[in-house]
């Protein structure tokens, strides 16, 4: 799938349970190409789990995900990037064959994009293991570049990251939107992306 995307994402009537707990119901969004979606609240409001059930790690206790556009016959989670707390890298694997693997298995190819984007080129053939917090992240966002996929869902993608990296981000995602990408994001810290949309999940359940 090419850029530029042309899939707009809706959520509707969605709710989340977990152990035994309603985080959330009754979730409504469109989001239109180009679109983005800043998902905030407290701590244990339930992001991370939005972000996972529409990448279909998280099973919706009702409601439904849709697609819409060119490409809306491929099942959701074949549309999404999902980056996550975990940075999903292979410490055995070096950055460039971590990236290759994922260049591989998403049918994607531009590893050469993937390794400039964050800026670790240089690091090519170190040890995922090796690197530090921060670079690690980098590796785990870098994976954006090795295939084009229309929906970018971030958690906390900051984390980690230093100064001139979180410009890096922020630019990356307005690239993405662009491009008529959609990114659904959770961050505690300000982005210069303009959000179409946010989506402040409530208080009752924070811990
Ligand atoms: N596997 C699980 N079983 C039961 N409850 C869980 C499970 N995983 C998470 N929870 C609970 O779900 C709630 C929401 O967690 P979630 O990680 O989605 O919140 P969050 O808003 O992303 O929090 P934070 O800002 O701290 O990252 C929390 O109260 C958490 O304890």
């Amino acid at each position: 799938m090419s850029p530029p995307f042309t899939i707009s994402f809706e959520a509707r009537d969605i709710a989340c349970e977990r152990g035994g707990r309603t985080l959330f119901e009754g979730l409504n969004f469109v989001l239109e190409p180009g679109g983005a979606l800043l998902v905030s609240g407290p701590n244990g409001t339930g992001k991370t789990s939005l972000l996972r059930q529409i990448a279909g790690f998280l099973p919706l206790a009702s409601g439904r995900f849709s697609a819409a556009g060119a490409e809306a016959a491929t099942p959701i989670a074949e549309l999404c990037h999902y980056v996550g707390h975990l940075n999903a890298a292979k410490t055995a694997m070096s950055v460039r064959e971590n990236l290759a693997f994922w260049a591989d298995f998403l049918e994607g190819g531009d590893l050469d994009g993937a390794l400039d984007a964050f800026g670790l080129a240089p690091l090519a053939d170190i040890s995922a293991g090796l690197l530090s917090a921060g670079q690690k992240r980098k590796l785990a966002l870098s994976r954006l570049f090795a295939a084009p996929r229309p929906i970018w869902l971030l958690d906390e993608p900051s984390v980690s990251l230093d100064a001139a990296s979180v410009k890096r981000l922020d630019a990356a995602i307005r690239g993405h939107l662009k491009q008529g990408g959609i990114a659904i994001v959770s961050t505690h810290v300000p982005l210069k992306t303009k959000f179409a949309q946010e989506l402040a999940l409530g208080r009752e359940h924070a811990a």
